[in-house]
């Protein structure tokens, strides 16, 4: 299991010291979760604060849009060389077109379903993916409980990717602790986005340590 933690839940007072305490502990990416108060009714960080954030971290940038304008958002941020940019499905009229150009600027695009949308949604536009992000919470906040449905759809979304692209990567985002890590283990998870788990663990390093499974 590959470990992303969520910055959202970082000391921003201190947001150096954090990035650099997750890089040196073992995570495999730097889950970073750009909002814009219309998409979800949050707001986080914009370009300054994602380009302080990639000076600092020594491993690879995943990018979550959770926004309403994809490409605006996609062309702001494709100049810091994220490995991933994901966006939400129901928020994008052209995934496709979308897809292309998050690969043309050489970074791998991933799609974003809500806990509600169905994994057959991607039935066409799987092919073109490298990874699938699927919502363990309702999108906006870092501290909210795992929705357990999650686990039948990534097992779905496990037997679909291995017909029509066993290289897409799955990856859940949301509730995530050493209490569902085993579950989600088992149906065919690649990659966990943990932010609170993480960030308020006495040591950053045993709770990466600890969804490793
Ligand atoms: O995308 C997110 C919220 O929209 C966060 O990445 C997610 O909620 C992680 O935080 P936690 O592990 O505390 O649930």
């Amino acid at each position: 299991m590959l470990v992303a933690p969520s910055v959202l839940s970082a000391d921003f007072g201190n947001l150096q010291r954090d990035v650099e305490d997750i890089c040196s502990s073992g995570c495999d990416l730097v889950h970073v979760d750009v909002m814009d108060g219309h998409f979800v009714p949050n707001l986080t960080i914009g370009p300054v604060v994602v380009s302080a954030i990639a000076a600092c971290a020594t491993k690879p940038l995943d990018i979550h849009l959770m926004v309403q304008n994809n490409t605006f958002f996609v062309e702001l941020f494709a100049p810091l060389k994220p490995k991933y940019i994901s966006f939400h499905i129901e928020e994008e009229k052209h995934p496709h077109r979308l897809i292309q150009k998050i690969r043309s600027l050489g970074i791998k695009p991933a799609i974003v379903l809500n806990p509600q949308t169905p994994p057959e949604s991607l039935e066409y536009i799987l092919k073109d993916l490298d990874m699938v992000l699927l919502m363990s919470v309702n999108p906006g906040f870092g501290g909210q409980s795992f929705i357990q449905s999650v686990i039948p759809k990534a097992a779905k979304l496990n037997d679909m990717r291995k017909r029509l692209n066993p290289a897409c990567l799955i990856e859940v985002d949301g509730g995530v602790s050493y209490k569902n890590i085993q579950s989600l283990k088992e149906v065919g998870v690649d990659i966990v986005v943990a932010g609170s788990y993480i960030f308020n663990h006495a040591s950053k390093k045993d709770a990466i340590a600890s969804l490793k499974v």
